[in-house]
């Protein structure tokens, strides 16, 4: 069964269709990726699939119910979470101290009233798995106003898994980096694989191709083929709308 499965979801601005009729399945340990040209609605699709954004019409599924009109901390409470969503990076709190809040604001619902020295004691062994996961071990005791650019959005991905999400919704993780920062990043998005669903929304096809087990084409909106980077390489109304010579 599909982890997160959408319905025909759309959503318009005024007159503009911005995602039209998306349906998508993404299975349990896969990583999916969106690709489509500037403004083909992949920042709109991801909003609606958090729940920041509601939709005009279509359904979400995830884990097996409908958490179409879930607000997005239902969402991400239930598992299903978007990277940046984390903001309150705490500038002079350390990298562990960050993930452990992190970590601790995942559980707090669950926890609030009882064993709190439970809670800080788990929080802070899922922030130190995070870290682990994330290359960050080195730097948990660093400020996370001194990291710099690249650390800090890794920081933002541990914040992520120290919450103990089933699914990550990614919105460009790469952006901004350096290519020594983006192969960091692809090399830890490849050890990540598997052990969470992963939807990747990103503009660096090498990323893209080296990552996805399936990629979906959005062009206006509308998903014009979903299929393995074999087959949305060769296939010609993809390279026609969108790849051109840019992957061989
Ligand atoms: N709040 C809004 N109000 C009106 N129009 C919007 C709003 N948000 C997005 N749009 C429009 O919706 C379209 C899709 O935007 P979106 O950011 O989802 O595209 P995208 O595929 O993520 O683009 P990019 O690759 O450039 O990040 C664009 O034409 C954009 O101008």
């Amino acid at each position: 069964m599909a982890m997160l499965r959408t319905e025909a979801l759309s959503k318009h601005y005024g007159a503009l269709l911005v995602t039209d009729a998306v349906s998508l399945d993404i299975n349990q340990g896969e990583l999916h990726a969106i690709i489509g040209p500037n403004g083909a609605g992949k920042t709109t699709l991801i909003n609606q699939l958090s729940g920041e954004l509601a939709s005009d019409r279509g359904r979400v599924w995830f884990d097996g119910q409908d958490v179409t009109a879930l607000p997005i901390q239902e969402r991400a409470r239930r598992g299903l979470l978007r990277s940046y969503q984390i903001t309150s990076i705490f500038e002079e709190f350390s990298v562990l101290e960050n993930a452990t809040l992190s970590a601790l604001g995942a559980r707090e619902h669950a926890m609030r009233f009882w064993q709190p020295m439970l809670a800080n004691a788990r929080a802070r062994r899922d922030a130190e798995e995070a870290l682990e996961a994330t290359g960050l071990v080195q730097r948990a005791d660093v400020a996370a106003g001194d990291l710099g650019y690249g650390e800090r959005r890794q920081l933002e991905l541990a914040m992520s898994l120290a919450a103990k999400p089933k699914f990550l919704l990614l919105d460009e993780p790469m952006a901004g980096m350096s290519v020594q920062e983006s192969a960091a990043v692809t090399a830890l998005l490849q050890r990540l694989k598997r052990r969470y669903a992963i939807l990747l929304v990103e503009h660096d096809m090498d990323a893209v191709f080296a990552l996805a087990d399936r990629i979906s084409v959005l062009v206006y909106g509308k998903v014009i083929f979903t299929g393995t980077p074999e087959e949305v390489r060769n296939h010609p109304e993809v390279r026609a709308v969108y790849l051109g010579d840019e992957v061989h």
